[in-house]
C-alpha cells in the first residue's frame, strides 16, 4: 500500500528512539530506487581532505588550488587543521548526544512543529513528504544575532546553550574563511561571496540517527543538495554520509576523520559560480549496529540576497555564457527548489500508481 502523506503534526507518533522497533514502520520504507546502494561503513577516500594549516601565509595558494579542484569535481571536501578548538567540538558532540538521550517529553518542550523558529522535531521540518527520514533533529537559528530567539534553545543538558553559542561563533569564523578561499578560487576578491550574501545567516542542525532495524529499506536523510552557500558538517566515527557526482549512478561513503569538517557547497554557491562549482548531491544512510550523530552548520545568504553569477565569473571573452536568465532572490530560489521537489515527488508517485494499475490489468498466466 502506498504510504499516505504524513503531516508534520503527526510526527511524534513516530518518535524513533523511544524503543527501537523490530521492523520498520511502512512510513519509513523508501522506493527501491532511493534505497542505499553502498554500506554505511564502506569508506571511500575519493573526497579530498585539505589541510588549512598556513592558510593566512605561504600555504594559501596551495589551499586555493585544492579547494578549486574539489569544488569543480565534487562540491564536497573535508578540512583539517581548521583552528576550531578540539575541546569545543568534543563538548558540542557530547552535549548533543545527551540531549537526544533525554525523555521525549523533555525534547518536546522545544517542539518545532507549527512553524516555530528552532527546536526539536522528528524526521524533517518540511511538510507533505510521503516517506519519513529515520532521524531526530534539533535546530538552532543562530545568526543573524538580532533574530536569535533563545526561548527556542533547549536549557537541558546543562551548559549546552553556552556551548552552542561558542560553537556557532567559531563556525561562522571558519565559514567566512572558507568563503574567502572559494571567492579567490573563482579568481575574485576574497570578500566577493560574503558581500553577495548581504548578511550571513546561520542555522545549526544537530542530526541524531537512531539504530535502525532494517537500514537497507530506508534513509536517515534522503538525497538532496543543500540550498544555501556553504555547509560545514561534523560527523562522528560511525559513517553514513554518502555523496554522488554522477547523478546517483555511483555513491561513495565519506570516510569519517576525527575532528575534520566536511565542507559542502550549496545551490547558492553553485549559481554564484555560474555552475563552475558543484553543489554536491548527498544523503545519510543508517545502520543496525549503532546510532549516529552529525552536526550540520548551514551558512545561507539573507533572504533578499541575490542569486546570480558573480561579476567577473562569466568569461564572455572566452565564449562562456551566463547560465541564469535573470537574477532572483534567495527566497525565490528556495521556493522554486521546494516546488520542483514536490512536483518531482508527485510525478514519481503517479508513475508508480500507473505501473501498479498496469500490472493489475495483465491477464493471469
Ligand atoms: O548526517 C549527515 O551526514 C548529512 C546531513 C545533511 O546532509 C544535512 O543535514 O543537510
Ligand atoms: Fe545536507
Amino acid at each position: 500500500m502506498a504510504p499516505t502523506a504524513v503531516v508534520a503534526s503527526d510526527r511524534p507518533d513516530f518518535l524513533v528512539t523511544a524503543e527501537v522497533p523490530k521492523s520498520l514502520q511502512s512510513i519509513f520504507i523508501r522506493d527501491e530506487d532511493e534505497r542505499p546502494k553502498v554500506a554505511y561503513n564502506q569508506f571511500s577516500k575519493d573526497i579530498p581532505v585539505i589541510s588549512l594549516s598556513g592558510i593566512e601565509g605561504a600555504e594559501r595558494g596551495r589551499v586555493i588550488d585544492e579547494v578549486s579542484k574539489a569544488c569543480s569535481e565534487w562540491g564536497i571536501f573535508q578540512v583539517v587543521d581548521h583552528g576550531v578548538p578540539k575541546e569545543l567540538v568534543d563538548s558540542m558532540t557530547r552535549l548533543s548526544r545527551d540531549f537526544f538521550a533525554l525523555p521525549a517529553e523533555e525534547k518536546l518542550k522545544y517542539d518545532m512543529r507549527g512553524g516555530k523558529r528552532g527546536g526539536f522535531v522528528v524526521s524533517s521540518h518540511l511538510q507533505g513528504e510521503s516517506v519519513l527520514d529515520w532521524r531526530e533533529i534539533c535546530t538552532y537559528f543562530s545568526y543573524p544575532l538580532h533574530q536569535r530567539d533563545y526561548s527556542r534553545w533547549p536549557v537541558k543538558p546543562d551548559g549546552w546553550r553556552e556551548i552552542v553559542e561558542k560553537y556557532s561563533e567559531a563556525l561562522m569564523g571558519l565559514a567566512c574563511n572558507m568563503l574567502a578561499i572559494v571567492s579567490e578560487a573563482l579568481g575574485l576578491e576574497s570578500d566577493a561571496v560574503t558581500k553577495a550574501c548581504v548578511e550571513m545567516d546561520q542555522k545549526v542542525v544537530v542530526n541524531f540517527y537512531p539504530k535502525c532495524p532494517e537500514p537497507d529499506m530506508t534513509l536517515g536523510l534522503k538525497r538532496h543538495t543543500d540550498p544555501g552557500t556553504i555547509t560545514l558538517l561534523l560527523q562522528d566515527q560511525v559513517g553514513g554520509l554518502q555523496a554522488t557526482k554522477d547523478d546517483g549512478k555511483n555513491w561513495i561513503t565519506v570516510e569519517p576523520i576525527q575532528g575534520a569538517f566536511v565542507v559542502n557547497l550549496g545551490d547558492h554557491m553553485h549559481y554564484l559560480s555560474n555552475g563552475k562549482f558543484k553543489s554536491a548531491d548527498h544523503q545519510a544512510v543508517v545502520n543496525s549496529n549503532s546510532s549516529r550523530l552529525s552536526i550540520a552548520t548551514f551558512q545561507n545568504p539573507a533572504q533578499e540576497g541575490i542569486v546570480y553569477p558573480l561579476d567577473g565569473v562569466v568569461k564572455e571573452a572566452e565564449g562562456e555564457k551566463c547560465f541564469m536568465e535573470e537574477p532572483i532572490t534567495f527566497t525565490q530560489m528556495y521556493t522554486r527548489k521546494m516546488s520542483r521537489d514536490i512536483e518531482l515527488a508527485r510525478q514519481k508517485k503517479m508513475a508508480k500508481v500507473a505501473e501498479q494499475e498496469k500490472s493489475r490489468d495483465l491477464p493471469m498466466m
